[in-house]
């Protein structure tokens, strides 16, 4: 009995709804006593529960329809049947599959209309409020028309509401309960009309499915009358393409069944390779997240950035480990405030919290269109990967606000301004200059520092970012270079900005590194660190004080369930004294599954006590043994650049190369033991799941875990 409350979540996690029907029957058989089991059926279940009609939304006026239709005539609508075009816009890379189509997503920030929209939807009362992707359709007549099927494919949640917004000609949407088995006459007919949107609850699709038939009439004609839906949906960010158990009515492609078990989730561990895993290729090609293949962790390269990849069409770039758990070690081992990067090379298909501990807040602008435009008069010129800047502080800085400012410029500058407890504001900027582009970036950058001068932020500014601004002599800031100069200009002369580096920030031994600031005297300690200190780069960091009084927070702490001490008798008895025909009467598997979650919850509230434990500066898997080689790579690294003969340098630089190699695959090998249990490689370690609890603060395994 001790272990019901970790075995009832595994249950929860993995249990198909036939097995939560099971379970929630033998649970009544068992705890009814009397014999009988509840009964659940679907039938009796009224449509009009499941869906939702909605006939205007607030917001939703002219000027945000015109932008919407504009961004979505820039779309390259791929086939789906019967004349009808669909895009796939999300906000990770997975691929949404159903039938015999694969729908590569567009990432939705670039659609600035359609994200705006997808706020109003979400912030209506009758939606879950947590959609985070759309799929676009276009039905170009009113013969056009999309089969009866279900919303049900692994990638969508279904805890989640699916939301159609109908845009241009009208039409209707049909609705059929599976309970019924009539496929022929719906259960319920809805207007999809203009600026009308027509909401499916969670738990929906597995209860009815839906349909937009042909118009009907007399005009066997097909009027070209165009209607688009924009069928907002939120997804789940990890699912096994391992063949579902009950393979719902809609279209979701048989896979062939693989004896893989593994939490994919967009995380560190899913991005390991077939070698890290202990497992053949073959299965690890079969885990996947979202559809996509896990990339092989690459070998190390001397590039810049904390993402190493040149594959210019891959939309999942693997992590650099190397980087990724350098720069851990410096800020395990220095705590810094604030950490700003360049040239991070990240997607949003990589979380924040892959590279950074959980203590740190980050602002990311990852490279875009529209960051990083493309000029059709330099094709050459254009990289669709690379770039990217990010600013990440310590969550526990005792400060009144640090704000992202967002500024819409074509450029990658990302400003984040401070303000203290006592009032007092500065604002940290950076800037990416690539070294390609011409004015039009100048200008870009001259807008967003403008605007934000314009709304006062530049009261105490600090921007440092890689310029490329190899030819300029400093401290006298002399370039011949015409473009060079008015950067400058604008810069120190308009601006009133000093800049501080003076000695060479890259291995080829230019200045490329700058530090400008208005507020010279509040900086203190500005080093420019060796060559891989902070971590593997051809860059050198720079690192520095500002004289600014900020406090810590006393480090945050969380309660969790001390199982060892649950009073688990008395938790029997209450169990046995709930009512559980009047807890049940829903008739709902789904419904009583969820009343029967928050029953068994409430009781571990009350029977289970909770112990507090300190939220971690670093992830779980950095410990004692991989600091301790850390500072042993540390030690060689010092002792080469410090050494008088040849000799020295070489057999140092040698030690740290392999302290370096051991600090990784140490840090891999923890990852891996994280993950893995010892006993059986098919299991995910115990240690894996409470770092999950851990992270999303519960001590319920998170629903978006698939097994
Ligand atoms: O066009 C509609 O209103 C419904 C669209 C739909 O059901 C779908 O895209 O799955
Ligand atoms: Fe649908």
């Amino acid at each position: 009995m001790q272990e019901l409350p970790v075995a009832f979540e595994e249950l929860l996690a993995q249990a198909s709804l036939e097995e939560k029907q099971a379970m929630l029957k033998a649970l009544t058989l068992n705890l009814l006593q009397d014999g009988t089991a509840a009964n659940f059926s679907t039938s009796d279940i009224d449509i009009n529960s499941l869906v939702e009609h909605v006939d205007s939304l607030s917001g939703l006026d002219d000027s945000l329809c015109d932008s919407i239709m504009e961004e979505i005539q820039t779309l390259d609508l791929k086939k789906k049947g019967r004349g009808v075009k669909t895009q796939w816009l999300s906000p990770t890379s997975d691929e949404y599959n159903y039938g015999n189509v694969i729908n590569k997503p567009l990432p939705i920030r670039d659609y600035p209309g359609l994200c705006k929209l997808m706020e109003i939807v979400n912030s209506h009362p009758s939606t879950t409020g947590d959609m985070d992707s759309c799929l676009v359709t276009r039905y170009p007549s009113n013969k056009s028309a999309l089969r009866l099927h279900k919303d049900q494919e692994p990638l969508i949640s279904q805890t989640s509401s699916i939301c159609t917004v109908s845009l241009g000609a009208p039409r209707e949407l049909s609705f059929f309960l599976d309970s019924k088995g009539d496929n022929v006459t719906p259960d319920l007919v809805l207007p999809a009309t203009h600026r009308t949107m027509n909401i499916m609850k969670p738990g929906a699709q597995s209860k009815m499915k839906h349909a937009v038939l042909p118009a009907d009439g007399d005009d066997v004609m097909k009027t070209p009358n165009v209607r688009f839906s924009l069928s907002f949906r939120k997804i789940t960010p990890a699912f096994s393409n391992v063949e579902a158990k009950s393979p719902p009515s809609g279209h979701v492609k048989k896979q062939p069944k693989k004896n893989v078990v593994l939490v994919a989730g967009d995380s560190f561990a899913a991005r390991l390779d077939a070698k890290l895993l202990g497992k053949n290729k073959q299965d690890v090609r079969n885990i996947a997240i979202g559809g996509r293949k896990i990339p092989q962790v690459q070998k190390d390269n001397e590039d810049f950035g904390f993402i190493n990849t040149r594959d210019l069409t891959s939309n999942s770039p693997p992590l650099n480990m190397t980087k990724v758990h350098e720069m851990n070690g410096y800020i395990f081992s220095n705590r810094p405030d604030i950490i700003l990067l360049n040239e991070t090379w990240l997607k949003c298909s990589i979380l924040s919290k892959e590279i950074f501990p959980d203590s740190y807040k980050v602002f990311r602008l990852d490279r875009s269109t529209k960051t990083h435009p493309y000029d059709p008069n330099r094709p050459k010129k254009f990289r669709k990967n690379g770039g990217g800047v990010l600013i990440a502080c310590r969550s526990d800085l005792d400060i009144a606000s640090c704000k992202f400012s967002k500024i819409n410029v074509q450029a990658e500058v990302l400003s984040v301004t401070f303000k203290t407890k006592c009032g007092k504001t500065f604002c940290l900027s950076t800037f990416y200059r690539v070294g390609t582009l011409g004015s039009d970036n100048l200008d870009e950058f001259h807008k967003h520092m403008t605007s934000l001068a314009t709304s006062r932020k530049l009261g105490k500014h600090i921007l440092i970012g890689d310029f490329n601004f190899p030819e300029i002599s400093w401290p006298d800031a002399t370039t011949s270079c015409e473009l060079h100069g008015k950067f400058l200009d604008f810069l120190i002369g308009d601006l009133g900005h000093a800049q501080l580096i003076a000695t060479p920030t890259h291995k080829s031994g230019h200045i490329l590194d700058l530090f400008f600031t208005n507020v010279p005297s509040l900086i203190k300690n500005l080093k420019v660190l060796d060559q891989n200190a902070f971590c593997l780069s051809d860059h050198q960091a720079i690192s520095f004080d500002i004289e600014i009084e900020v406090k810590y927070k006393t480090s945050p702490k969380m309660k969790v369930f001390n199982y060892d001490n649950g009073d688990y008798r008395a938790l029997n008895e209450d169990l046995s004294n709930v009512n559980w025909d009047r807890a049940f009467s829903c008739n709902d598997p789904c419904g009583a599954w969820n009343i029967f979650r928050n029953i068994l919850g409430q009781l571990c509230e009350r029977r289970i006590p909770k112990k507090t434990i300190r939220s971690q500066f670093q992830p779980p898997w950095y410990d004692s043994d991989c600091d301790r080689i850390r500072r042993k790579k540390e030690k060689w690294r010092i002792k080469a650049k410090e050494a008088t003969n040849e000799q020295d340098c070489e057999t140092f630089t040698e030690r740290f190369r392999s302290a370096r190699k051991l600090f990784k695959k140490t840090l891999n090998d923890k990852l891996k033991l994280n993950f893995v249990d010892d006993s059986d490689p098919a299991l995910i370690s115990k240690k894996f799941w409470t770092h999950v609890k851990s992270r999303s603060k519960s001590t319920r395994i998170p629903e978006t875990v698939k097994y």
